[in-house]
Parts: C-alpha cells; sequence; structure tokens
C-alpha cells in the first residue's frame, strides 16, 4: 500500500466566482484541504457542486478568485510547466490514426524524449496497464475499457507526481467500472503516485479512497472528509462486506441530508 502522510497539495480558503452576464456566479467557497503524498484522495458530490471546478483549479487549467493553491512548494502554474501532473479525463481521447503504443507516446514526444527511450517507457506503461500484446491496435480496434486503459497509461508514461482523474469510467458499464476500479488501484498502488479522484459514484469513491472529500453545493464547499480505512488491495466482493457498505451509506446519508437541506433559488440552510 502507498498512503503516506506528509501533504503534497494544500489548499488555502480557495474561492472562485465566474462571470454571468453583469453579475458572477460563486462555484465555490472556502475550500481548505490537503491531499497526502501518494495517498488516493476522492471529491465526492452532486451535480454542480464544483468537483471539476476544484480539480481544474489545482491542476492550472483556471485561476482560483481567491485563496491559495501549494503543491510540493510549488503554485499550480510552475508544477504544471514542471511536468508534474498527468490527466484522466472522462473521454479518453485518444489520436485515432496512432496505435495504443503511439498514443501513449504522444507525451515522451512532446518532451523530446529520444525515440528509443519513448518506445521503452510507452510500452511498459502498457503492460503496467495489462495490454501487453495490444500496443499496435489503433483506437477503432479497442473496447472503451481498453481506451480508457490507454488513456491511464498516457497520463502515467510521463511519471507524474500527481495523477488527476475527473470521471474517468462515466460510461462503462456498472460491472466493468467495478473491474476497472480494481485496475485502477493497482496501476495507482505500483505507480507510487499522488491521486485525486473526481466522481459522483459513492461506491467508487469507497472503493478506491484512502479519503472522501463530501461537497456540498450552492455554493460548492466541503461538507465532510471521510477515511477510508479499508485494508488494501481491495477486490470487487469487498463492495459487500460490512465495513464497506457501512462507508458507502455514512456518505449516502450526508449528501442526502445536504440536498435535502438546499433551497435551489441558490441558498442552503446548511
Ligand atoms: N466557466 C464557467 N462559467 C460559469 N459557470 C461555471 C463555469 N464552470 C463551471 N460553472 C458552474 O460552476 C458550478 C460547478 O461546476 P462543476 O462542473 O465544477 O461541478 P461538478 O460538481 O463537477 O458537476 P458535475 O458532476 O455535473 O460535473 C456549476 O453550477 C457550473 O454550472
Amino acid at each position: 500500500m502507498s498512503t503516506g502522510t506528509a501533504p503534497t497539495v494544500t489548499l488555502d480558503s480557495v474561492g472562485m466566482d465566474f462571470p454571468v452576464g453583469r453579475t458572477t456566479f460563486t462555484a465555490l467557497d472556502g475550500v481548505s484541504l490537503s491531499l497526502p503524498e501518494r495517498g488516493f484522495t476522492t471529491l465526492l458530490g452532486p451535480s454542480g457542486c464544483g468537483k471539476s471546478t476544484l480539480l481544474r483549479i489545482i491542476a492550472d487549467v483556471i485561476q482560483p478568485t481567491r485563496g491559495s493553491v501549494d503543491l510540493f512548494g510549488m503554485t499550480p502554474h510552475q508544477a504544471r510547466t514542471s511536468g508534474l501532473f498527468g490527466f484522466v479525463f472522462q473521454d479518453p481521447v485518444l489520436l485515432p490514426w496512432r496505435s495504443a503504443l503511439g498514443n501513449v507516446e504522444l507525451p515522451l514526444e512532446a518532451q523530446g524524449v529520444s525515440k528509443s527511450e519513448r518506445r521503452e517507457r510507452a510500452m511498459e506503461q502498457l503492460r503496467l496497464v495489462g495490454l501487453d500484446g495490444f500496443e499496435n491496435h489503433l483506437p477503432a480496434k479497442l473496447s472503451g475499457g481498453m481506451a480508457r486503459r490507454v488513456a491511464i497509461a498516457r497520463a502515467l508514461v510521463v511519471q507524474p507526481s500527481i495523477l488527476f482523474l475527473d470521471e474517468p469510467f462515466n460510461g462503462l458499464d456498472e460491472l466493468r467500472r467495478r473491474q476497472m476500479n480494481v485496475e485502477l488501484q493497482r496501476i495507482w498502488s505500483a505507480s507510487g503516485t499522488t491521486a485525486l479522484l473526481v466522481t459522483h459514484n459513492v461506491a467508487e469513491a469507497v472503493f478506491l479512497s484512502d479519503t472522501v472529500v463530501v461537497m456540498g453545493r450552492n455554493p460548492g464547499h466541503i461538507l465532510t472528509e471521510r477515511t477510508i480505512d479499508l485494508p488494501r488491495p481491495r477486490n470487487i466482493d469487498d463492495a459487500l462486506s460490512p465495513e464497506f457498505i457501512a462507508h458507502e451509506r455514512a456518505l449516502t446519508d450526508l449528501l442526502s441530508a445536504h440536498e435535502a437541506g438546499i433551497d435551489d433559488t441558490g441558498t442552503s440552510d446548511g
């Protein structure tokens, strides 16, 4: 297991306002958070609570309106331009004319890594995600699950210090999703990277995480953090254990109670 305690990422009182016409919409307010090194942290919450916005702030896609973000002693911009980030998005977005291997090599090409080293490192990642033997397949010949594995291999090939995963298994059927969660756990554990996942799937959050950060909306904020102390490696059948179900239930109850307290005109009773 690869969980540590030193914080790699620290957010202090982060807020985000988006301009909407002549006014602004507050998507996030007062978000303070620490991600432990080599830990698996998940942002869980209902649609619109600002999970993706928070991930995009940490990943330097957008800049927060308020507050500060520190990654490994750097700003998000410095961390990104130092090549410390790996991204896996909802849609694998593979180049259709390049093989699985060619797609995984892509970020190394951008870094100017030599052809032989590129090939070696990309093959190693394809082996890690279980796609040995599929390196010459074009994306059109890969299943949805395989395409997502290629996307994970492409994100990990640069040996990122932090791996961002934004709903990476959306669109897969439930069984495939659970299988991919088992795979992701294995791959993350072997890679030794810090992971930050965005999901609205409670079972996925419990299965994968060391810590689940539960978010509420209007405006987006952190409701609580829950430590998932289930032993690793976790197997599909572990989702049937009383301990797993207790975590699921506690998180679901929390989200339901929060949603029940929201008045959708834009205020919350807390
Ligand atoms: N560029 C933008 N301009 C205006 N509003 C935005 C912008 N980006 C996000 N928002 C709003 O901020 C809120 C949070 O959006 P975000 O996508 O972060 O939520 P989420 O929790 O990831 O939701 P989902 O699970 O549906 O993806 C939403 O109300 C969204 O409409």
